[in-house]
């Protein structure tokens, strides 16, 4: 018998509770993640107490690079910028423009909400102050990262921007010149060398030595140990959401092309073997079909090593289920970072998705052209957090406040029902304080009521 790269999960013929499905779904298990947690928890301390020092010796000991500076030279993106391939600055371009388009137009307007006479609440839209971008450099090299990073921070307005990545042995322990040159592209000027989880270390807590501010949000993607950092240091900064290594989810029926399936499972597959591929698929047909594609496809690939431990890993697999109802359930409680769905009617069977990163309808929209030149940002929640998180976007770079303005008749108007409610919490100081407001010798000049 044919070894499938795939494993099988049969779900056929089972009525499952959301409990029963979620540890039904393919994922890696969840004490290799206690592993990661506690060698980022020792980087973190490093990076605490010896600040550069740290960053330099794991520099050596993960990236291979003896490192003269950490702060990359405003000269080295300029000379990135000016050497950069045509093509890549062309296409880096497409994709800023309509990176560009959509976050601007989904930048929340403020909210002034008039409650009653003289009474206004108003929400205003703030811009975070200091925001650190990560680019990961690990297994491959991402200026498209860049992109998905920059551009909605600078459409929110965020006035400070620092951005890190891995450095790079082959070019003198600076990050990859494709980086630099669409960090300049961009217009930002703070670029550290520096990756993983001490990056993240670095942005939260900051580094004197190297003058590294530290920042107020870290947003962007990375492998488990970054965003294992990321979820470490949340609560002392803001983070994005947790953006680690890429899934993938297709739901398909026996329309869709098992060539462009299996395509698309080994695009994402490419990123890192703990990255996962899955196929939820009503059709024993297409199951097979996907599986013989992905051999055949993964003969040629260019990265097959890795991808082939994506898809054999336990967090990839391919689902059978009754039908495209149960399908849904699925992908609801899988909830993947990517979702295709390719199936008649495509559009009407997304609507009916809760959760996901970004969802992908019909053929013609791959995850690749999400990954690149959609528009839409590639910094997506994984691990089941798009149940409750949003991918990247201008909304990830700007705060609410809340502003309260009330004149004195419309805070005549509720103060009595302050009062009871403060006497309710026993907190009778509370009410004290807005019927102060109405007694002759208060001091203020409210004028006429
Ligand atoms: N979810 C998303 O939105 C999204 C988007 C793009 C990429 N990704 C994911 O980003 C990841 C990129 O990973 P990568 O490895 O290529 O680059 P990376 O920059 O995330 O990680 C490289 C760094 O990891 C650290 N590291 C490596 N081995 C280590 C070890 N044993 N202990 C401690 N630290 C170690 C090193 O510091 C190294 O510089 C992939 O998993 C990819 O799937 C996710
Ligand atoms: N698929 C990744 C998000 O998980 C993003 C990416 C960047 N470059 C190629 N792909
Ligand atoms: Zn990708």
């Amino acid at each position: 018998m044919t070894k499938q790269l795939l494993r099988s999960i049969d779900l056929r013929g089972q009525q499952l509770t959301l409990a029963q499905l979620r540890r039904a779904v393919p994922r890696a298990a969840a004490d290799d993640t206690a592993g990661v947690e506690s060698r980022v928890r020792e980087i973190i301390a490093a990076v605490r107490e010896r600040g550069a020092q740290t960053l330099r010796e794991l520099a050596a000991k993960f990236d291979g690079v003896e490192q003269a500076e950490v702060r990359v030279p405003e000269a080295a993106l300029e000379q990135a910028l000016k050497e950069l391939d045509p093509a890549i600055r062309e296409a880096l371009e497409e994709s800023i423009k309509r990176a560009k388009l959509v976050a601007e137009r989904q930048r929340p307007e403020d909210v002034a909400v008039q409650v009653a006479r003289g009474a206004r609440v108003t929400l205003r839209w703030q811009p975070v102050g200091r925001v650190g971008l990560y680019v990961p450099g690990g297994l491959a090299v991402y200026p498209s990262s860049v992109v998905m990073n920059v551009v909605p921070a600078l459409a929110a307005g965020v006035s400070s921007i620092a951005l890190a990545s891995p450095p790079q042995k082959e070019f003198g322990g600076l990050p990859h010149p494709t980086i630099l040159a669409a960090a300049a592209l961009l217009g930002v000027t703070e670029v550290y060398a520096m990756g993983g989880a001490q990056a993240i270390a670095a942005f939260a807590y900051g580094v004197d030595s190297i003058e590294l501010e530290p920042v107020d949000l870290i947003t962007g993607p990375g492998n488990a140990y970054v965003a294992t950092a990321k979820r470490l240091v949340k609560g002392m900064v803001g983070i994005d959401s947790e953006a680690g290594p890429t899934e993938i989810a297709v739901l398909a029926d026996h329309t869709a092309s098992a060539a462009l399936v299996a395509a698309d499972l080994i695009s994402q597959a490419e990123h890192d073997p703990a990255a996962a591929a899955v196929l939820v698929t009503p059709s024993v047909e297409l199951a097979e079909a996907v599986q013989a594609e992905l051999r055949k496809q993964l003969a040629t690939t260019k990265h097959q090593e890795r991808v082939g431990q994506g898809l054999e890993g336990e967090q990839s697999a391919v689902v059978l289920v009754d039908s495209l109802d149960q399908g849904l359930a699925v992908v609801d409680a899988y909830a993947a970072e990517h979702l295709e769905v390719i199936t008649e009617d495509a559009a009407a069977i997304a609507a009916r998705v809760r959760n996901a990163g970004a969802i992908f309808i019909g053929a013609s929209s791959p995850v690749s052209l999400g990954d690149y030149c959609a528009g839409s940002n590639h910094v997506l929640p994984t691990s089941g957090t798009a149940a409750f998180s949003s991918g990247l976007g201008v909304q990830t770079f700007l705060r609410g406040i809340q502003l309260i303005d009330y004149d004195r008749a419309a805070l005549a108007q509720v103060a009595e029902h302050i009062v009871t409610l403060a006497r309710a919490e026993d907190l009778p100081a509370h009410g004290d304080a807005v019927t102060a407001r109405f007694r002759e010798d208060s001091g203020e000049s409210f004028g006429e009521v």
